[in-house]
């Protein structure tokens, strides 16, 4: 029994499960669906743990963001051969000075990522991914970073695959629109990994996503242990 699991896993979780298939008959996404996955209890089990806003800043506002990242970004090269980096054909920096307009912004990402009062890490993660970069599935560091991950998607729509430590055939998939914001927390944090899926892989219940250079501006707020320290 445990081999033809392992098997059905195998074969099941790179394609669609059938309750999926059905869906993709309707308008893409289905529904204005925004997550995928193995089986409905894996998407239950997630549920209050991922959410994912379509549109949350206007072209407008990428614009003014872009304004602001790419001067810091033009100045670095693209790292593309680090085998053990978690990161593939990527430019990062980290930024705490904004604009009146990107603090407004940014304050709007904070407010509805995390309660009023969490202690939240000043400095904003600005991460350029290449047309052909992606992120291999990783959990963010328990040291440095506390349980809520807020991910403003700039240039280009992706698809986010979370996928459980304890068992590889429970995973979701996130359909990142250019323009959305993106919260992990708790559960979807801690217990699965996250990857962005390099562009051959992109694809949302049977649909491609096309991928292009991708820019994400991340909020994070700080673990425990050092929140209390800076108190
Ligand atoms: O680009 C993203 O949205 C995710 C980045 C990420 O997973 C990380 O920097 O740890
Ligand atoms: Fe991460
Ligand atoms: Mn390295």
């Amino acid at each position: 029994v445990d081999l033809l699991q392992t098997w059905l896993c195998r074969t099941m979780s790179p394609v669609i499960s059938p309750l999926l298939i059905l869906k993709l008959k309707g308008p893409f996404p289905p529904n204005g669906q925004l997550l995928a996955g193995s089986n409905s209890a894996v998407l239950q089990y997630l549920a209050g743990s991922v959410e994912v806003r379509e549109r949350f800043i206007s072209e407008e506002e990428e614009g003014i963001l872009l304004q602001e990242i790419e001067p810091t970004l033009k100045r670095k090269r693209y790292e593309y051969d680090h085998w053990d980096d978690a990161i593939h054909g990527y430019r990062e920096t980290e930024k705490s000075q904004w604009t009146e307009r990107n603090k407004a912004i940014l304050q709007r990402v904070r407010d509805v990522a995390f309660p009023p009062g969490v202690p939240q890490l000043a400095l904003v993660h600005v991460l350029d991914l290449d047309k052909k970069g992606y992120i291999k599935p990783h959990v963010d560091s328990v040291k440095f970073c506390g349980n809520t991950i807020a991910g403003l998607c700039l240039l280009s729509s992706s698809v986010m695959r979370l996928v459980s430590e304890n068992d590889a055939c429970d995973w979701v998939d996130l359909l990142l629109r250019r323009r959305s914001l993106y919260i992990l927390r708790g559960r979807a944090r801690y217990e699965f990994t996250h990857a962005i899926l390099r562009e051959e892989e992109s694809v949302f219940n049977g649909e491609k996503v096309p991928r292009n250079r991708r820019i994400s501006v991340i909020c994070r707020n700080l673990p425990v242990h050092e929140s209390q320290a800076v108190q």
